[in-house]
């Protein structure tokens, strides 16, 4: 299968190009990059000199569409709305890594997002790509809106507690953390070494665009408007995100109970690894793979589940489930291209 990245200098398109090289049935036969297009892919990331040369185009939907089947975007912001819709009319599937077409709501994406949402129609086309939940779903699209990385690693986290009734749905805080290259590769003052090394931050409390999304999955889920208290941090490392969430439990739970009860909800799922009692995941211990990792403890003290969710924020937060989602939608082998362990240490 052939298929195309846009984006192309980014950090999320230089991911999948990492996993796409070993997937048996991909071929990336085009790189699509605004600001250097004609230069070879290897210029830009010279660590894929002699792998990775392809020489990088500019965007041309009509030549897109004769030579790939899949179209995968890493774009910022506001930029696939205006390139998926006739992509998706010429036949061509869509994963966007982006959050473009992950909100179903016009307001809420226009007072989180900036700028009006897609054209409605491709905003009911597209699939929600947090593939442990909505399988099925995907297995039939032809657009995917790719989940963020803190939904990511926080809707997995919270999701069998609260399918399974056992939470107070009222009160749910969620405190996380991201490693810089979240911020992706374009230059900003707060992300220069002297500004992050050493330093811990939290940032854009009560206005991240993560809590809407988080939001709508989880009122899916519950089946009710839920909200949620939700804070970022910006801390000293390239890769990870760790979600720890606290949740208050309606009746007494033990720790084992509630790892017995993740262990089945997720017994089908080859990326979410439930870690046994006394074991509290370390972002290091998904560095570079695909897995989300989830540890718990119950505090009988003051009833409370504290949930820890790890992911690599570039793997299972953006181009490892994007992967994921275009095994499931073409029925392959979901792991395919993706069974890379963890780099320890
Ligand atoms: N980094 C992460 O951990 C995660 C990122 N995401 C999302 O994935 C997307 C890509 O992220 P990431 O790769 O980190 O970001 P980067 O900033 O590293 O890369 C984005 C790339 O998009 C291209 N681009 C920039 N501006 C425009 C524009 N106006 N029009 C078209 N293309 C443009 C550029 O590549 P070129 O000049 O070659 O075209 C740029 O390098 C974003 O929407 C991000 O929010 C989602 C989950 C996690
Ligand atoms: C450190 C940092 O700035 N991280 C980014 C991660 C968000 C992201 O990647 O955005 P989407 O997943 O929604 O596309 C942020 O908090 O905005």
């Amino acid at each position: 299968m052939n298929v195309a990245i846009v984006g192309g200098t980014g950090y999320g398109a230089v991911e999948l190009l990492r996993f796409l090289y070993n997937h048996p049935h991909v071929k990336v036969a085009k790189i699509i990059s605004h600001s250097n297009s004609g230069i070879p892919f290897s210029e830009v990331y010279p660590h894929l000199t002699n792998i990775v040369d392809l020489e990088m185009e500019a965007l041309d939907v009509e030549n897109l569409a004769k030579e790939v089947d899949v179209v995968f975007f890493a774009t910022p912001s506001n930029v696939s709305k205006h390139v998926i819709p006739s992509l998706i009319d010429l036949g061509v599937k869509c994963i966007d890594l982006s959050g473009d077409f992950r909100l179903r709501d016009g307001g809420l994406y226009k007072s989180y997002y900036g700028e009006d949402i897609a054209e409605e129609t491709y905003i009911q086309q597209a699939v929600y790509g947090l593939c442990e939940i909505n399988r099925q779903e995907i297995k039939e699209a032809s657009l995917i809106a790719n989940p963020g990385c803190y939904p990511t690693a926080t809707t997995l986290g919270i999701i069998p507690a609260l399918s399974k009734g056992i939470i107070d749905k009222k009160q749910i805080i969620i405190d996380a953390k991201t490693g810089t290259t979240g911020a992706g590769r374009s230059l900003a003052q707060g992300f220069h070494f002297s500004e992050m090394q050493e330093n811990f931050k939290a940032y854009k409390l009560g206005v991240h665009k993560h809590i809407p999304e988080i939001e709508q999955v989880l009122s899916d889920v519950a089946n009710t408007e839920l909200q949620v208290t939700f804070t970022p941090h910006v801390v000293p490392m390239t890769r990870g995100i760790m979600s720890t969430i606290y949740v208050d439990l309606k009746e007494k739970l033990s720790t084992k109970e509630a790892i017995n009860l993740y262990k089945e909800f997720y017994r089908n799922d080859p990326f979410v690894r439930i870690r046994e009692e006394g074991t509290i995941p370390q972002t290091k211990e998904v560095f570079g793979s695909n897995y989300c990792d989830i540890g718990l403890y119950v505090d009988e003290r003051t009833g409370k589940l504290i949930i820890v969710s790890v992911i690599d924020n570039l793997v299972k937060g953006a181009s490892g489930q994007a992967i994921q989602n275009l095994n499931i939608m073409n029925g392959w082998d979901e792991t395919t291209g993706l069974t890379q362990l963890p780099i320890y240490p």
